[in-house]
């Protein structure tokens, strides 16, 4: 009960109105009985009244002239109606008549004096009228249950009348809107119908306001989800672009554990390979923990991008080379990428190789003889111990073979003639094409005069043996050799090359095909660029 009523506008409404009109109902209707029966009352002593205005006459003569059996007859009269229990007629004798028993009115209610038919102020006796109580009991009984009964069925009309117009002005309408609104459920841009004839009260605005509500939600849920498909959208086409991607992405936590990583972060640097594992990047390449440590460390410090280059090798000693680039992303968390640059690093060291070599040859051109000299005086200046010897050749009578066989015979014969030589030396020792037929050779650690003149007339000797041509011709050139030797005293690269040049030339001078030294002290200003100089032949 309690149940429906708390769901039931209407019962419980019709509750409330009930219980306050019963309230109310009860107060009145006892208010009610109340005047009826001071009504009743008024009225039965004015039907007593009326019956003792009819009899006083009759009583008046009766004991005027004490007729006993007039007197009884006269209240007689009295004795037919329901509402007197007993009468009598008193005079000052005594009793003189008595109707409805033997005995006098016990409690008589009423007694109206009765005058004598000839003087209206002389008394003769007087009526005593005692009224039937059990009868006024029943009739008072009768009133007040009438009067409850109406007044219970008035309060029920109205609490029904309540229900009713509470039913069909409130709770009817609303249930119709609860019947829209749930038909309208997570459909967007529906409305509920204002119900009939509430189109200008309180529920029609009502609909009205939620149905603004509901199209303004309507409005936001839509944009939301499309906010969220396009949001979903770019998700799906990132997380595409970083599942495929070649670079590999990933995030370190604080406490600089990778955190989550792309497949291709798999491929280059090894793992994680299991999802629940979370390695630091140390961990993940050992051999490499102290420079990603020092690199994690140096984006820690300068709160900026880093990034290093990274060579690994295998367990048969095949480099590998990867490239990390670690962002800051707050909080001591780090994004990072991964890439392995190993064909870049191939492509340039090959790019380097080219620069420093010469095409035809094989062997270091004039720039990568240049940055290896320069690498070599370092070193000597660094240790004066670790002297060498400088050579410069200059191929005597090429021209002609040039001249003779063309220019193909010719480079044949500079490939030749640099194979020779680089068989001559020995791993540690060094040589360059300058240019045109001119070489040059660095003897690693030959300080000593006589052994430097010696391997480089031994290798004179290799260049003038003969060359066979394509199509069996012989060339043959000879070699001019100039050298110097770098052992306790300093000099610079670009010094050393021009005494030997300057000791090539004298031989050139001297008739060509022979080896000639120059040594310190030497200056510059002494020898000018192919002058005669402090050179022997040996
Ligand atoms: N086949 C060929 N010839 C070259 C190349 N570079 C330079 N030459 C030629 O080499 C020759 C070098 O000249 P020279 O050094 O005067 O010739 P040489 O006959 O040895 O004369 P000397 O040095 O005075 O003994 C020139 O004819 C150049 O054209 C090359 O790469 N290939």
């Amino acid at each position: 009960m309690a149940f429906a009523l708390s769901r039931k506008i209407g019962l419980r409404t019709a509750a409330i109105v009930l219980a306050v009109s019963g309230v109310v109902g009860v107060g009145f209707t006892i208010g009610s009985i109340q005047y009826q029966q001071e009504q009743e009352r008024a009225e039965v002593n004015r039907q007593v009244e009326t019956l003792l205005d009819a009899i006083s006459g009759t009583a008046s003569a009766a004991c005027f002239v004490s007729d006993k059996q007039l007197a009884s007859e006269t209240l007689a009269g009295l004795g037919g109606t329901r509402i007197i229990h007993r009468a009598a007629i008193r005079t000052r004798e005594g009793v003189m008549a008595v109707a409805g028993g033997r005995s006098m009115p016990s409690n008589p209610v009423i007694t109206r004096a009765v005058n004598s038919p000839f003087s209206k102020t002389e008394t003769v006796c007087q009526i005593e009228v005692e009224l039937n109580d059990s009868h006024l009991r029943q009739r008072r009984f009768d009133v007040a249950s009438r009067t409850a009964a109406m007044q219970g069925l008035q309060v029920l009309a109205v609490a029904i009348a309540v229900l009713l117009a509470v039913a069909m002005a409130v709770t009817r309408p609303i249930r119709r809107i609860s019947l829209e609104l749930h038909r309208i459920e997570g459909r967007p841009g529906g409305a509920v119908a204002i119900p009939p004839g509430h189109e200008h009260d309180e529920l029609g605005s009502l609909v009205v306001d939620t149905n603004r509500l509901i199209d303004g939600m309507s409005r936001l849920i839509t944009s939301e989800r499309h906010l969220r498909e396009l949001r979903e959208r770019d998700e799906q086409r990132l997380r595409l672009i970083i599942e495929n991607a070649e670079t590999g992405i990933f995030t370190l936590d604080a406490e600089a554990r990778m955190e989550s990583w792309n497949p291709a972060c798999v491929r280059v640097l090894g793992g994680p390979t299991r999802h629940d594992a979370h390695p630091t990047l140390e961990e993940l390449l050992p051999e490499l923990a102290a420079q990603i440590a020092a690199l994690r460390q140096r984006v820690f410090e300068r709160e900026r991008s880093a990034s290093g280059d990274f060579e690994l090798r295998d367990a048969i000693g095949v480099s590998r080379w990867i490239q990390l680039v670690l962002t800051p992303s707050g909080e001591g968390t780090m994004q990072g990428l991964a890439n392995d640059i190993t064909d870049r690093k191939r492509a340039e060291a090959e790019a380097q190789e080219l620069a420093v070599t010469d095409n035809l040859t094989g062997v270091l051109n004039r720039l990568g003889f240049e940055r290896a000299l320069k690498d070599r005086v370092a070193s000597h200046a660094r240790d004066r111990q670790d002297g060498f010897t400088i050579a410069m050749i200059d191929l005597d009578w090429f021209k002609q073979v040039n001249d003779t066989y063309g220019h193909d015979a010719g480079d044949h014969v500079l490939r030749t003639v640099s194979a020779r030589l680089k068989r001559g030396l020995r791993r540690t020792d060094t040589l360059a094409r300058l240019g045109g037929d001119e070489f040059v050779i660095v003897l690693d650690g030959v300080t000593d005069e006589a052994t430097a003149v010696t391997i480089l007339h031994k290798i004179r000797n290799t260049v003038l043996e003969p060359i066979e041509l394509d199509g069996g011709a012989i060339a043959h050139v000879g070699a001019s050799i100039g050298l110097t030797i770098a052992n306790d005293e300093l000099c610079g690269a670009e010094e050393l090359l021009r005494r030997a040049d300057v000791a090539m030339y004298e031989v050139k001078k001297a008739g060509r095909n022979d080896v000639r030294v120059t040594s310190f002290p030497h200056a510059a200003n002494e020898t000018s660029h192919r002058s005669p100089a402090d050179s022997r032949t040996i």
